[in-house]
């Protein structure tokens, strides 16, 4: 037979995820604010006194066992207590139900003790023995609940006030101590192990932060809210499940009726009128069903769309340190695979949870007015069902989370290795990265062994309990039958009623898990949509005019991601416009940096970057990046056509100015040289162009902008001699009133800069024009003359510039 309350839950987890939980901050009343918890949380926790707390529970204690025994006395049917115990009859006395305060005051007196004698290790067990604990109230209380059975065997109805009231005593009294047992556990001492208590109870804060994170509802209800503009579709959809739902709560009781017209009425009449309504509520609710999913459904995935770009919108503003610091891979698995666990899990969970919640509350309704003493026995069985489950949905969500990180883990050095792929292949390193990712796949593995052990345990005891609950209700329905207090016809439908009850039960415990397999994906997505941007382009300056001078003042700068090593140091230069500047020095110098620094992708630690004087955090976002406009080492091109990749970020560009600008850019040719010319497709990342080639468009995507500021690092490297000095040929031509900073290792590219600045360790170290510094010596004479020697005779120009400073070095006598 199957179980009536057959709990199931499906070992899941298949998500992929992302990112380490982020390090708690110390909670300080910023900290807290921060955190989006109360302060006069914080207030009231110091408020909450223990002494307080352990008198309350010893008043109590002592009042217990005080009302219970007057109670008891009233209620007592023998002349006196000693009398009803001797002659104790468990269908009569209520001796045994005295017994079980006295068991629950001894505890409690136990419970104070052990906290006033051990201040440091009492709380925390009683905190430890909680599960316990609610075992033991639930027991009491269900003892008295049996006791109600029992005394309707004798009396019908019960009419004893005094009977009731100690019944009723029991319960709450059950509850206080269970209620105030949890209180104590949660007691701080004044010092604890010679800690400040404020310490002591800033670390209790932090639990309970953390419990706060734990708060599931909330997680749903703020997706829930994302859903707010469907509610038209949410409420008809809710229509649809309360028609289905009432369909499936009177098909049961209609069965029975046909039972009842066949075998004890055997009315024909009655017979077939409740085979017609049943038909008929088979077909409503099944229509009603189909309506209901297809809403829910539709709902969610509109859920999915909202939250992905909330979640885009939210990464594309975070500022560049956050894209150093997170892996692309674990940023692409919350966009992907977490928002859409997000919106699946939840959306199959809270069609199910609404559609059982609301069955199981008909159900429950149709079973009380069927037979109170069944139902009651039923629902005794139910609390143990749910602590079982409570206890294994904290695990669920724990684990699951951890599977999430370890499968974000798993992904991203897939994703590394599959995007470096030649790179790969060139070291004959595919073996090695099929282990690492293998060795990734194993933590996954683990992860998911122990959540099937879990779930094997979870299963073994909601099965055994659910097995004893089965074999109690038969049992006494059985005698209820037999001694004529039900019909077996109201037994028979009771059994029905207590499977679909299970069934919704079932459901319902299975949309525990799922649901927190859902939050625990939500809440890493909610945090990413919540991080506010450390750094924000909030400017508004955005003259009509713009010089385009560009001053470095006193500039010292570390990464964030490496804070505490300065990459720039006091670094102060200026760039004038009209002017090519190049900034030269030794690899790791901080050439890229400074440039880094002038588009506003970091902010420095101390002095300023001006731009017309004007410090470059005052500038409108989109102006400051119209007006300065850089061509990077390695130039990102969109998977779009060449035509879309040039005029990238504006809008309607006609195509004569995007030809102008290819043909300064050198771009001209090769791309009218291409079948679908500037309609040409680049492929991922620009794949399907030569590295050359790449950068042309690129140069041609930041001249298109006509900017004041053009930056070029390294943007000419990997083109031919004849290609870069035509791109130069065209830069010095159109050079009127635009700034030029150039950073190029090839110092053939530099030496016709106005002005060449070296850097060597974050620092200015010379300043001049190719030629005064070939005479000045030093650094830079130094870099020319060691790519020279590395050169050889190659290139005509370093053969040059090899023959300039020999020549200068005879006159200066510093190159030897
Ligand atoms: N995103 C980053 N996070 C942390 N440190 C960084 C980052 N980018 C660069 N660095 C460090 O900053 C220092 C300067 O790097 P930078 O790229 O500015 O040098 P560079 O002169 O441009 O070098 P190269 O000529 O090799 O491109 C180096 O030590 C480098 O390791």
């Amino acid at each position: 037979m199957r179980s009536p309350c057959r709990w199931k839950q499906e070992p899941g987890g298949k998500s992929a995820l992302c990112h380490e939980e982020p390090q708690r901050e110390p909670i300080t009343r910023r900290g807290a604010a921060r955190s989006g918890l109360s302060y006069s949380v914080l207030e009231e926790a110091r408020a909450m006194n223990p002494c307080h707390v352990t008198i309350f529970t010893l008043i109590f204690t002592a009042l217990d066992p005080m009302v219970t025994t007057i109670l008891y006395i009233y209620s007592c049917k023998k002349a006196n207590i000693i009398q009803d115990i001797i002659h104790f009859n468990i269908f009569h006395s209520m001796a045994d139900v005295w017994g079980t305060c006295l068991l629950r005051s001894s505890i409690s007196l136990g419970a104070i003790l052990g906290v006033t004698w051990n201040k440091t290790d009492g709380p925390r067990r009683l905190q430890t023995s909680l599960t316990p604990m609610t075992l033991v109230c639930y027991l009491i209380a269900s003892y008295a609940m049996i006791k109600l059975l029992l005394f309707s065997e004798e009396e019908k109805p019960i009419q004893d006030p005094w009977f009731w009231s100690l019944l009723v005593w029991t319960c709450i009294s059950s509850a206080v101590m269970l209620l105030t047992w949890k209180t104590m556990g949660e007691m701080t001492p004044c010092r604890q192990e010679g800690r400040p208590y404020s310490e002591v109870l800033e670390e209790q804060e932090g639990k309970k932060q953390d419990g706060e994170r734990e708060m599931s509802g909330a997680t749903v209800g703020r997706l829930l809210s994302y859903s707010k503009e469907d509610t038209g579709y949410l409420l008809t959809a809710f229509f649809f499940l309360l028609l289905c739902t009432l369909g499936e709560i009177f098909s049961p009781y209609y069965t029975g009726l046909v039972i009842d017209g066949i075998v004890v009425q055997r009315s024909l009449k009655q017979f077939s009128n409740a085979v017609v309504i049943l038909a008929v509520l088979a077909v409503g609710s099944s229509f009603s069903a189909g309506l209901r999913g297809g809403l829910f459904t539709f709902t969610f995935a509109r859920l999915n769309i909202r939250i992905r770009n909330l979640l885009f919108r939210s990464l594309v503003s975070q500022e560049i340190a956050f894209f150093d610091e997170n892996h692309t891979g674990d940023i692409i698995s919350r966009l992907t695979s977490d928002t859409t666990i997000v919106s699946d899990v939840v959306s199959e969970n809270v069609n199910v949870f609404l559609r059982s919640t609301v069955k199981a509350v008909g159900v429950i309704v149709f079973m009380f007015s069927l037979s109170w003493q069944l139902s009651l026995l039923t629902f005794l069985g139910f609390p143990i069902i749910m602590l079982v489950s409570r206890v294994y949905g904290k695990y669920y969500k724990k684990l699951a989370k951890e599977v999430q990180t370890a499968l974000a883990r798993a992904n991203s050095t897939a994703e590394e290795t599959i995007s470096a792929i030649k790179t790969v292949r060139s070291f004959a390193n595919e073996e090695t990265e099929a282990n690492v990712y293998s060795e990734k796949l194993q933590q996954v593995y683990t992860l998911y062994k122990k959540e099937a052990i879990a779930y094997t345990y979870y299963v073994w005891s909601t099965g055994f309990t659910q097995l004893v609950l089965q074999i109690s209700i038969l049992y006494y329905g059985g005698h209820l039958v037999i001694s004529g207090q039900t019909t077996s016809g109201n037994l028979i439908s009771f059994v029905i009623y207590e499977f679909l009850l299970g069934d919704c039960m079932e459901s319902i415990g299975s949309v525990y898990g799922g649901l927190m397999q859902g939050v625990g994906a939500a809440e890493k997505v909610f945090e990413f949509i919540d991080r506010k941007p450390k750094m924000v382009n909030d400017g508004t300056y955005a003259p009509e005019h713009l010089e385009g001078k560009v001053e470095f003042r006193n500039v010292t700068f570390a990464y964030p991601t490496r804070p505490t090593t300065q990459v720039l140091k006091n670094l102060s230069f200026t760039l004038y416009p009209g002017k090519i500047t190049a900034l030269v020095g030794p690899s790791g110098s901080g050439k890229s940096s400074c440039l880094n620094i002038l588009e506003n992708f970091y902010s420095v630690q101390e002095g300023e970057v001006l731009l017309d004087d004007g410090d470059i955090k005052m500038y409108d976002h989109k102006y400051l990046h119209t007006r300065v406009s850089m061509v990077s080492q390695e130039p990102v091109l969109f998977a779009r056509s060449i035509h879309s990749n040039i005029s990238y970020g504006l809008s309607s560009v006609p195509l004569e100015v995007i030809v102008s600008a290819s043909k300064r850019a050198n771009a001209h040719n090769f791309i009218t040289e291409f079948q679908n010319g500037y309609d040409t497709e680049t492929g991922e990342k620009g794949a399907q162009l030569s590295g050359g080639q790449k950068q042309r468009v690129a140069i041609a995507r930041s001249l298109i902008r006509n900017p004041r500021v053009l930056i070029l690092d390294e943007a000419t490297s990997a083109l031919d001699a004849e290609s870069e000095h035509a791109i130069q040929q065209a830069m010095n031509s159109d050079l009127q009133g635009r700034t030029v900073l150039i950073i190029a290792h090839r110092l053939s590219t530099v030496e016709k800069a106005h002005n060449i600045i070296v850097l060597d360790r974050g620092r200015v170290v010379q300043q001049g024009t190719h030629k005064e510094l070939m005479e000045e010596g030093g650094l830079y004479f130094q870099l020319v003359q060691r790519q020279v020697s590395g050169y050889g005779d190659q290139d005509e120009d370093y053969t040059r510039s090899l023959h300039d400073c020999t020549e200068q070095s005879r006159i200066k006598k510093t190159c030897q």
